[in-house]
């Protein structure tokens, strides 16, 4: 989670800012309250359960402070920018600033208010973080669990990089295939935004139930993505099925949408990628894993916390021990 933060704090404001421990405890107050039960989901017409819900009023708290902390974020930077007004920063802009420089130049059809650029980047935030996190936290799990995939997806990488690589590119992912199937099959496994919301636009029917115009709708990535008519053995961990088929998560294929489809699609398809597989790599060229003393294979938990996303029930531990090279490896 603290690498997946800190990836997205980068790109979004440049660098750690000074609330941030602040902000990402309210995040992840957020998602708690968003994955829970809430009554007035149920009768959200009904204003004594409104009013007897704690649930809505943590969530307006919480949201509140996000907002507030984002806001202070944007004032200083603004700040900052009219102090160095005339110092080029070309090449260099980070999301916020790309923001700013699109309020400033007014080009939009519709304002770019403080309180719109706030919402955009708690948008990036919620859904960049802890979804990247989990995968990266279930694909060292599943690896664990599974030692002979582990083993392969080990020397696929330390082969195709050769001995001592002190820097792995993004161009170097070209040559992992089998680290690439790891990952979409990690993502088949654990989506980590199971449920994909949609509204219906008009009356229709799904199934023989009859949908009213405006009701909510969730599509259940989770379920499609085990479902026995379209995967074989669904429960396995086996990378191998994406061997040599045109699957991919792009969205064209319904059977596989852990980054849903159509015009609401994640946009952060390709920064996430790069972000897992880049991780991903890194872990496996430069260390070897073990489980913690005292936990075998029989004993290792795999097991669930469903919420608005479907994370690890207790959190994964494990030992690294650096790789050591054997003197017969070539360099690359
Ligand atoms: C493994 C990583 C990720 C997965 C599996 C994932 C999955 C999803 C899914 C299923 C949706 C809903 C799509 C739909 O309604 O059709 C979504 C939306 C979204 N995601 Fe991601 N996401 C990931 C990473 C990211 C990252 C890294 C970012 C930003 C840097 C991001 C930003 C967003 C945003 C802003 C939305 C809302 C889009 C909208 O409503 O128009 N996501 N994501």
């Amino acid at each position: 989670m603290a690498l997946s933060n800190d990836v997205v704090t980068r790109a979004v404001f440049g660098g750690k800012f000074a609330q941030q421990g602040e902000y990402i405890r309210e995040l992840q107050e957020v998602f708690r309250l968003l994955g829970g039960f809430c009554l007035v989901d149920l009768f959200p017409s009904s204003r004594l359960v409104r009013w007897l819900s704690s649930g809505e009023r943590h969530m307006k708290t919480s949201y509140g402070c996000i907002q507030r902390i984002i806001a202070d974020v944007i004032e200083e930077r603004k700040g900052t920018r009219a102090s160095d007004a005339g110092s080029s920063t070309a090449g260099e802009e980070d999301m916020l600033e790309v923001l700013l420089r699109l309020q400033q130049e007014d080009s939009l059809k519709f304002p770019l208010t403080t309180e719109t650029m706030a919402a955009v980047l708690f948008d990036i935030f919620a859904g960049g973080t802890e979804t990247t996190a989990n995968i990266l936290s279930w694909a060292m799990s599943e690896l664990m669990h599974s030692p002979n995939t582990m083993a392969k997806a080990q020397q696929e990488v330390r082969e195709a990089l050769g001995k001592d690589r002190a820097i792995i590119t993004n161009s170097d992912h070209v040559e992992l295939h089998y680290v690439w199937m790891v990952i979409m099959e990690v993502l088949r496994l654990h989506p980590p935004g199971p449920l994909v919301p949609r509204m219906a636009r008009e009356e229709c029917t799904v199934m023989g139930y009859d949908i009213p115009k405006g009701t909510s709708v969730y599509i259940n990535v989770f379920a499609i993505s085990r479902d026995p008519r379209y995967w074989n053995n669904p429960e396995e961990f086996r990378p191998e099925r994406f061997e040599n088929n045109h699957l991919n998560y792009k969205g064209t294929h319904f059977e596989f949408i852990p980054f849903g489809t159509g015009r609401r699609q994640c946009p952060g398809i390709q920064f996430s990628s790069s972000l897992i597989e880049m991780a991903l790599t890194n872990l496996l060229y430069h260390f070897d894993w073990m489980l913690p003393s005292g936990i075998d294979l029989a004993s290792f938990d795999m097991s669930e916390k469903f919420g608005l996303a479907v994370s690890k029930r207790y959190d994964l531990q494990l030992r690294a021990i650096p790789h050591v090279w054997s003197k017969s490896m070539s360099s690359k």
